[in-house]
């Protein structure tokens, strides 16, 4: 046991002859805001899903606020898929209901707050909704687990920029002091202000990882430039 909220060692996933996570090792401590950063297919949604205890048949350890994948590291990970999850007939209020039943550690008055504060109301029906709208249901109900670790996969995405500003202030409403928020996005812009280290990945491994403040200083950049210089640098 590390102390770290997420401890991988030596991590590979194949899809058949393809290594979607190649050999990564990662560490990241609580108390933080990081962006997991990568071009289209690098594997930040696989590495998301073998964190969030979702995907089988992979090699190397995994640490889940010190438990190993198993029950125990799920209960303690609230993951947000890039994909819609809740059913178009289904109304607000039921979500909450769903999610009450279904996760112990569930904050419904939590939930209710982020609901409000994303000007959703509890009688609307998912079907009606816009897709930024439903993009904040999902970020109310998976933000509103007393989780010890955030797993959102590009929670912004496709969604305009005002809203992406509010989106992102939900998100890190009521954060706790105790628990890592990994996000995954190719929005590197529009997150970088919030956003405490990056991982930046690249053909399944960790091509550079570091706290934003430092990584500014040392490159006399913004994250955002250094993105796009660390990837034309490496596709050389
Ligand atoms: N179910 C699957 N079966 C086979 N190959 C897959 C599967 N899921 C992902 N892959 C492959 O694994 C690699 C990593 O995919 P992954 O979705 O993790 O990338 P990503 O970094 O999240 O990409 P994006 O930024 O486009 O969302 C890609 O080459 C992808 O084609």
């Amino acid at each position: 046991m590390t102390g770290n909220a997420i401890e991988v060692r030596g991590l590979t996933k194949t899809y058949g002859s393809l290594s979607a996570l190649d050999a990564l090792d990662l560490s990241l401590p609580y108390g933080q805001v990081v962006g997991l950063l990568g071009e289209n297919g690098c594997g930040k949604t696989t590495l998301l899903k073998v964190l969030a205890g979702l995907l089988q048949d992979h090699e190397g350890s995994v640490e889940i606020a010190g438990a190993p994948l198993g029950p125990e590291s799920k209960a303690r990970v609230s993951f947000l898929p890039d994909v819609s999850f809740l059913p178009d007939g289904a109304r607000v209020a039921y979500c909450l209901d769903l999610y009450g039943d279904f996760f112990a550690d569930f904050d419904r008055a939590r939930a209710e707050d982020l609901i409000g504060f994303f000007g959703l109301e509890r009688s609307m029906r998912l079907g009606q909704m816009s897709k930024g709208m439903r993009e904040k249901v999902q970020i109310a109900l998976a933000m509103s687990r007393k989780a010890r670790v955030y797993l959102l996969d590009e929670p912004i995405s496709g969604v305009d920029p005002a809203a992406r500003d509010v989106i992102v202030q939900g998100i890190l409403r009521n954060l706790r002091e105790d628990s890592l928020l990994l996000i995954s996005t190719h929005l590197v812009h529009d997150l970088e202000p919030v956003l405490d280290g990056v991982v930046m990945m690249r053909h399944g491994k960790v091509l550079l990882t570091g706290q934003v403040d430092d990584l500014r200083a040392r490159h006399n950049k913004s994250i955002d430039q250094l993105f796009k210089e660390v990837y034309s640098w490496s596709a050389n």
